[in-house]
């Protein structure tokens, strides 16, 4: 996937540019020649795109994709070059006519209800539901799961990251090099984004997405100097006076001061970090982040005596130019305690030399961090401002996949439901309506599955809510709110309601989730959310499960 196609192909400028009609599954398009032939083309469909079981252990998803479901759906056509593949790619008896068909297909017969972006969404309730002629629905499957299942699972996945760190804290995506490809990497930043980080060191997914890009420095920037000599030039100009500074003697000079609060001669520190910081002061002095990890990795009092030591001289020589440091990254070793005890040199050289903004350097920390390592941190104590995280997060380690499934569930007006041994996976037919009633307390109670032709809840009415299978598993509920989850977003070959900016549904997801109670979202054994269906569905479901249910016969 080039990038140039990507940002300079203007139609799709907001797309990735691999979201097209042929990246679904070959039996899509065998299928459709099948119905095709079988005289299936006015034939009418619903689907249901639903998932079975909430990621990560947790018991709630946060719904995203939707804008890109959209676009996929706007841009839906077969090329020239697409149908000319096809042509050769299947078999040669297929009847030319129906290239003549796929090549005038779009989704114009289609209609896409959805739950809005951002949502809090449980097991079972339809996420998507698409209506329109059987072959173009059938055909959309694939692409459509693609798209939601993987943006779903990496926004739940954010989300899960901001809840824990809190709202304190900065998050950063740090993934790319890690992720599962480009576009896994292209995905996990915008939807890291939506789930609530505050930015990303993706510099694509920035322009294509408009997130906020943030970054520090690496290793290798520090390991590429190795004495004072390797400085071409130390000259900064003054921020204020625009006088010529001298960034080198100033650091050395302040690298000497420094050694009596940071206990530490300048003998035992690195030059060539020293010159790197510098170098790195003078290209950016306004927004000096420095990785201050670089010499020792296991023993801790290394930090202290050159990667710390050298970041002080090179802030407070800043500082005789009129420039304030940001902060430092590490990036190995105990987090927590080096974090603290970055913090407490920070608090000293601020008393010492009268600079209370040295107190609030920030301190960003990266390594291999997840969930836990987040949750132990907090139970220890640390003085971290901001994590930058990559691998767990963007490959969603700890769950690499959303079950999101995409099934029959009316044809030509007929119900139809997909019977399973196994319980979980019978599918709840029919054209049907989703409901959120909320307590007494204003929190989400219950999500209510009906079907279609039922009048909806209504505040203060009570309702039955009853498991889709458990007979005796029953409730009634008075709502205090009805909130109903679909709208229609694609009817009549356009979008009906647009999409909320990113930046809209990221606050999307943070009041949805403020919606759910607190033991729904904790991290360990959280209490599952209820999901039920109306007493007409629950009646409909096992009467249509009798009806295609064979009776077996016993010999
Ligand atoms: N205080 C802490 N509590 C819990 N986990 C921590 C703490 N500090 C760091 N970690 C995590 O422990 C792991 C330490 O990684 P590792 O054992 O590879 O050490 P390292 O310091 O990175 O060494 P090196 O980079 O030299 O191999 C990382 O996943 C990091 O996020
Ligand atoms: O640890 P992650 O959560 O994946 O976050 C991203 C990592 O990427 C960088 O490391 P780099 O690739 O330079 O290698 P390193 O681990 O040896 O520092 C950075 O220093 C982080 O450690
Ligand atoms: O900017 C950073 O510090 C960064 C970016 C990507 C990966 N690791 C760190
Ligand atoms: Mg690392």
């Amino acid at each position: 996937m080039s990038c140039d196609y990507l940002i300079n192909n203007k139609e799709m400028a907001r797309q990735n540019g691999i979201v097209q009609p042929l990246l679904t599954d070959l039996y899509q398009i065998t299928m459709a020649y099948a119905y095709w032939k079988s005289g299936k083309v006015d034939d009418t469909a619903v689907f249901d795109l639903f998932f079975r079981t909430n990621p990560f252990q947790g018991e709630f998803t946060i719904f995203a994709g939707l804008e890109e479901c959209l676009k996929f759906l706007e841009n839906f056509h077969y090329s020239d070059s697409d149908i000319e593949y096809l042509v050769q790619t299947l078999p040669p008896n297929i009847e030319p006519e129906f290239f003549e068909y796929l090549k005038d297909l779009t989704c114009k017969d289609i209609k896409l209800s959805a739950i809005e972006e951002g949502s809090v969404v449980f097991p079972r309730v339809p996420l998507l539901r698409v209506e329109g002629p059987l072959i173009i629905t059938q055909l959309l499957e694939t692409t459509l799961l693609t798209l939601v299942n993987f943006a779903s699972l990496m926004a739940t996945n954010a989300a899960r990251y901001r809840m824990v760190a809190g709202k304190n804290v900065s998050l950063l995506e740090f993934g790319l090099r890690r992720a599962q490809g480009p576009d896994g990497g292209l995905s996990a930043s915008k939807y890291s984004y939506i789930g609530g980080f505050d930015g990303t060191s993706n510099v694509l997914a920035g322009k294509m997405f408009n997130i906020p890009v943030k970054g520090t420095h690496a290793h290798s920037f520090v390991t590429s100097f190795s004495t004072l000599d390797d400085l071409h030039t130390a000259v900064l100009l003054h921020a204020e006076t625009q006088k010529q500074c001298n960034l080198l003697e100033l650091a050395v000079e302040w690298r000497r001061r420094l050694s009596a609060v940071i206990d530490v001669s300048p003998e035992e520190a690195s030059d060539g970090e020293l010159a790197a910081l510098i170098s790195y002061a003078q290209a950016f002095p306004s927004g000096f982040l420095a990785l201050v990890d670089t010499y020792d990795v296991k023993s801790y009092a290394f930090l202290n005596r050159s990667g710390l030591l050298n970041f002080c001289a090179v802030a407070l020589a800043l500082n005789d130019c009129g420039y304030r440091a940001v902060g430092i990254r590490i990036d190995s070793g105990d987090l927590a305690y080096l974090s603290v005890l970055a913090r407490d040199t920070f608090h000293q050289v601020a008393e010492k030399f009268q600079l209370p903004w040295f107190n609030h350097l920030t301190i960003v920390a990266s390594n291999d961090i997840n969930e836990e390592t987040i949750l132990s941190l907090h139970e220890q104590g640390h003085a971290i401002d901001c994590f930058g995280i990559g691998t767990h997060l963007v490959t969603c380690q700890r769950q690499p996949a959303l079950g999101c499934v995409y099934k029959l569930v009316e044809i030509n007006g007929q119900p139809r439901i997909k019977l399973s041994q196994d319980v979980g996976k019978v599918t709840i037919p029919g054209h049907k309506e989703a409901y959120r009633l909320f307590g007494a307390d204003g929190h989400a109670l219950i999500d209510l599955l009906q079907r279609s032709s039922e009048p909806a809840p209504e505040v203060g009415q009570k309702v039955l809510c009853r498991h889709p299978f458990q007979e005796s598993k029953r409730a009634y509920v008075i709502p205090s709110k009805v909130e109903h989850l679909y709208k229609i977003y694609w009817k009549e070959g356009r979008i009906c309601t647009f999409p909320k900016p990113l930046v809209e549904v990221r606050e999307r997801v943070q009041s949805s989730l403020r919606t759910l109670r607190q033991d729904i979202k904790r991290n360990l054994n959280p209490t599952p959310y209820k999901v039920a269906v109306s007493d007409d569905l629950y009646t409909f479901i096992h009467e249509l499960w009798l009806q295609n249910a064979p009776i077996g016969e016993l010999s």
